[in-house]
């Protein structure tokens, strides 16, 4: 099964993969931008306030192919729970927001469609569900991507791609205390595996 952590920047992914790893120890835990050379072209990029905004899309889907590949086939070949910490979901939410302007018609719908040949749908996906503001503040807005106004754009994506397939998302309310966020992050993957 494979089970990913959307949310924008700020909004406790990284503090529930952790929770989460503790409480199933052999589950694969994983992540995109993933460790890897590829991974490390996508934090360039993100350095760079200039960055073309397709070619940023590119390096992104060059790191999801190589993690499928690489990481998260082989262990759903083996009957591994995997969870990862953002997955394409990120990229049609993100990447749907900094190509707003591009030449492209529905950015939106053109980085879902790039990814549907090649890529493997989660088998459930825990939003975590915070105001822009909180979000900006919480990441201590140290990239491109983390200042409020564009993570408005990016949550509205989200919603989209909730709409669109509700059955797949379990939205957790992030403005909660890490506490209670955690509790319903078990209470949640208890509930699916
Ligand atoms: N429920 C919460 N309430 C307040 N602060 C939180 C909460 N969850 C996480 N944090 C803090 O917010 C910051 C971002 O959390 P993190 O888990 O790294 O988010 P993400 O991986 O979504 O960017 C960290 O400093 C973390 O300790
Ligand atoms: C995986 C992915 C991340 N991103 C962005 C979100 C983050 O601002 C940045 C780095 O991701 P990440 O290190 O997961 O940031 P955080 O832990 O703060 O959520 O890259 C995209 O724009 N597209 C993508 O496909």
């Amino acid at each position: 099964m494979l089970l990913t952590l959307e949310g924008l920047d700020g909004s406790g992914k990284t503090t529930a993969w952790r929770a989460l790893r503790d409480r199933y120890p052999s589950a694969v835990f994983t992540r995109e931008p993933t460790d890897s050379w590829y991974g490390d072209a996508v934090y360039r990029s993100i350095d760079d306030d200039n960055a073309d905004p397709l070619a940023e899309l590119f390096l992104y889907t060059a790191d999801h192919a190589d993690h499928l590949s690489r990481v998260v086939r082989p262990a759903l070949d083996e009957g591994s729970l995997v969870v990862s910490d953002r997955y394409s979901d990120s990229r049609i939410a993100y990447q749907a927001a900094t190509l707003a302007d591009s030449p492209l018609a529905d950015p939106f719908e053109y980085v879902r469609d790039l990814h549907a040949p090649f890529s493997r749908s989660p088998d459930a996906t825990l939003f975590f569900d915070v105001d822009p503001e909180t979000a900006a503040e919480r990441s201590g807005e140290t990239n491109k991507f983390e200042r409020a106004d564009y993570l408005r754009d990016v949550r509205a994506q989200y919603e989209r791609l909730i709409d669109a397939d509700p059955e797949r998302f379990v939205r957790i309310d992030a403005t909660q205390t890490r506490e209670t966020v955690l509790d319903d992050v078990f209470a949640a993957v208890d509930r699916l595996r």
